[in-house]
């Protein structure tokens, strides 16, 4: 498939004592939303940090477009991210923090007020940053990430802080995006907040990956997504597809 798209392989990270991920290995493509499926504390957040080259992976690769991210010869301009909204500063207005982002990018100033628009934030950009509410940050932060007309998105929880319709505006954001042929990773611990915006979905649980195929197949034969995901993250659950035919993990306990 042409385009850019993000392959985890074996990818590991043990902190003291915790393996936050154990051999982690799936795809996001090109033209698909992703979601990174699991509870609190399954590894989400480190493996897309491993991903960014933010945390260094004890095992395993992960690539965009084929490469590390440290290898990337233009790294905004191939992959936005948005792992935190607490990123910045309060006294700065929203235009100054986005124009500060054009030049460490280095991309024309004017990339400031067309990330904007789509994201709603148009109307605010001259107010500071410390009067935003937690939606309107999340809308900063997705903005900051696109200054650079990303081939690949990755967010962790972005939905956090928004209310219903940003929500709603957020999913067909993101599908419209993927549709234009890029790739968009996000990651979850909410299962309705997937249901109807991904196309594809990876399931992580204590480390490791339990599934990973289309929205599609994992709820095949009127398997409702909260019962695949209880399947696929309980104890007691068996490893097989819910009659579904994407890629069960073979051997994988919960
Ligand atoms: N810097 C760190 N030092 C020690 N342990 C860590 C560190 N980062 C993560 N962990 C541990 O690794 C495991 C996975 O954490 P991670 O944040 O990746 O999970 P998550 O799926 O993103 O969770 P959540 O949905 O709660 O954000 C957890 O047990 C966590 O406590």
């Amino acid at each position: 498939m042409s385009g850019t798209g993000v392959e985890v392989a074996g990818l590991a990270k043990r902190f003291a004592g915790v393996d936050a991920v154990r051999d982690a290995t799936f795809n996001a493509h090109p033209g698909r939303v992703t979601g990174f499926l699991g509870p609190n504390g399954a590894g989400k957040s480190t493996t897309l940090r491993m991903l960014l080259g933010l945390t260094r992976p004890d095992a395993g690769t992960a690539l965009i477009g084929g490469v590390p991210y440290r290898d990337l010869d233009d790294p905004s301009g191939t992959v936005g991210a948005v792992l935190d909204i607490a990123g910045a500063h309060p006294a700065m207005t929203a235009r100054g923090h986005l124009r500060a982002y054009c030049a460490l990018g280095g991309h024309a100033a004017a990339n400031a007020e067309r990330v904007a628009e789509p994201t709603g934030i148009s109307a605010y950009l001259d107010r500071r940053v410390g009067s935003f509410s937690t939606g309107m940050r999340q809308r900063l932060s997705l903005a900051t990430a696109l200054l650079g007309d990303p081939a690949v998105l990755v967010l962790d929880e972005p939905s956090n802080g928004l209310d219903p319709a940003g929500i709603v505006w957020l999913r067909t954001f993101l599908r419209e995006y993927a549709a234009s042929g890029r790739t968009v990773l996000l990651s979850s611990h909410v299962l309705t907040e997937l249901q109807y915006g991904v196309d594809d979905l990876v399931l992580i649980d204590r480390g490791r990956v339990t599934w990973e195929g289309s929205l599609a197949e994992f709820t095949a034969h009127g398997t409702s997504l909260e019962e695949a995901f209880l399947r696929f993250t309980s104890d007691a659950a068996p490893r097989t597809a819910p009659g579904a035919s994407g890629a069960p993990i073979e051997g994988v306990r919960a």
